[in-house]
């Protein structure tokens, strides 16, 4: 892990984050006192569509913060431009962003990754026709993978085969899935794929790590091991930036929230100030009124640990009831 990540280890300490944002507006666009990504007027429209608008953003260094919205709010699209994967409407007319102190309005989404920004992807039909293992090292060899990944990854670890096929193992460990190395990757629950993906986007040795939606179709069980997962990445020194529609997660981990709406941040600040702010309650009423805003009582450590143990005791009866066939 680079410097400029582990120095920032220092906000492993909760109190330590509380102080570091206290002194930050909870208004769109507000100064952070250590961004790793600033974007000014990108802006991008389908057609007749504003999908994005962003005036000026800034994400703070060593922290997780959440991005939400509405359905239709930008934030994919918003994701897929400042990693290069599309290019914005505004591109010549002043859209700019720039990550850790790095220009990266005119690269392509190879050099964003080699900067350090990396964005998790979802298990495509190609991918999931391959095992764990060639999922992690996608790129390092001729791998017939996703020719987008490849280009993405492949210049990072060129040339270094064995190491990375190390890291790879030791990645694999981490997240608990080294016994499915050789295994398809399609066989995977939603949870361990959501492992896998966050596993290889972390082959690079980002500084901040995007995830979307990370938590969507994972079962109870795995949803406190991917959060403490994203906790420790943060604890370690690393920036994560994640999309999430469940508020009661986003409660839960985030250190600051952005949030937007028809294309705009329409708010910034802590999960219980913008939760409570009447922009973001008026965003969500008016594209869906089920909208839950979360109350974090639901996600305590106690109520995780219940249905944990619930689940445990499934399976266990489960393997019982397979023994006792065979
Ligand atoms: N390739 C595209 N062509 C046309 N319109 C698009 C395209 N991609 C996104 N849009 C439109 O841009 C807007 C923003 O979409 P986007 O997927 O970024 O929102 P989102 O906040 O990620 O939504 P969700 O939470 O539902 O995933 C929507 O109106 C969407 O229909």
């Amino acid at each position: 892990m680079s410097e400029t990540t582990t120095s920032a280890s220092s906000l492993a300490d909760p109190a330590a984050r509380r102080a570091l944002m206290s002194g930050v507006a909870p208004e769109p666009g507000s100064a952070k006192p250590d961004p790793i990504l600033k974007v000014d007027k990108i802006e991008r429209r389908f057609g007749g569509i504003t999908a994005v608008d962003v005036e000026h953003l800034e994400v703070q260094r060593g922290i997780i913060t959440a991005l939400i919205g509405p359905n239709g709010a930008g934030k994919t699209t918003f994701f897929n431009l400042i990693t290069g994967f599309d290019k914005p409407s505004s591109a010549g007319s002043g859209a700019h962003w720039e990550f850790d102190g790095r220009a990266l309005n005119k690269t392509s989404a190879s050099s964003v990754a080699q900067a350090g920004m990396v964005r998790t992807f979802q298990l495509t039909k190609s991918l999931n026709r391959m095992t764990v293992m060639d999922n992690m090292m996608l790129g390092a060899q001729d791998q017939d993978g996703e020719n987008l990944l490849k280009s993405v990854f492949k210049p990072l670890w060129r040339g270094q085969e064995k190491q990375v096929e190390e890291k790879a193992k030791e990645l694999l460990d981490r997240f608990k899935l080294l016994e499915k190395k050789d295994d398809y990757a399609g066989s995977l629950s939603g949870g361990q794929r959501k492992l896998l993906e966050m596993a290889r986007a972390l082959m690079s040795d980002p500084k901040m790590i995007m995830l979307d939606e990370p938590m969507a179709g994972v079962n109870p069980a795995l949803t406190q091991s991917l959060l403490g997962h994203i906790q420790s990445l943060r604890d370690e020194g690393m920036t994560v930036l994640f999309v999430e529609h469940d508020m009661h997660v986003v409660r839960h981990i985030s250190d600051w929230v952005v949030v937007m709406a028809e294309g705009r941040v329409v708010a910034e600040g802590t999960a219980d100030t913008v939760m409570s702010n009447q922009a973001v309650i008026d965003a969500y009423l008016g594209a869906h009124h089920d909208t839950d805003l979360g109350d974090d009582e639901v996600l305590s450590e106690s109520a995780l640990e219940e249905i944990e143990a619930e689940v445990r005791a499934d399976e266990a009866a489960h393997e019982k009831h397979e023994g006792d066939k065979s």
